[in-house]
């Protein structure tokens, strides 16, 4: 079975998450488009629940969010038990979110990006593996007591 993606984005992000939509598709995985579906003005929170949901409750492998700066989309999916999302804007942050953090949602910030380069972060999120070892130590402290 192809890996399944969540996709969402507000307005500020919505070109964005067509395009890594498309390029996912015809990648060969299997997503999920959760919004927004125009550049009308919308709430983030309204598509990063729906995403973080599905990665919480394991209808999704991974999560991908979009919004003009990244903070608000990162800030709702991280409400969401078990979500590690993590703000990213440069292709090195992805890897290393996924190498060190097990992040399981890549938040990008449209209005401070190329698409090139979300690209490329998508790429190497969806394909740099967690590391372990101190870092699952770390990740496992993450969690409220
Ligand atoms: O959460 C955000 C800012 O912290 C996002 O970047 C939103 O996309 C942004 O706030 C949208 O702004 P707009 O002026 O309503 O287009």
């Amino acid at each position: 079975m192809s890996l399944r993606i969540a996709i969402g984005a507000d307005h500020a992000g919505f070109t964005y998450k067509e395009a890594i939509r498309q390029h996912l598709t015809d990648g060969g995985y299997t997503v999920e488009d959760f919004g927004t579906y125009s550049t009308d003005s919308a709430d983030y929170a309204d598509f990063a629940h729906p995403v973080a949901s599905a990665v919480e409750e394991h209808r999704a492998d991974w999560g991908i969010l979009i919004c003009g700066s990244g903070q608000g989309v990162s800030m709702t999916a991280n409400k969401h038990q078990g979500v590690r999302a993590a703000l990213v804007w440069k292709p090195e942050i992805a890897a290393l979110t996924r190498q060190h953090n097990n992040a399981n949602v890549l938040c990008l910030p449209e209005r401070f990006i190329s698409l090139d380069d979300a690209l490329e972060c998508v790429r190497l999120f969806l394909e740099t593996e967690f590391e372990g070892g101190r870092h699952e130590r770390r990740v496992q402290k993450m969690a409220c007591a």
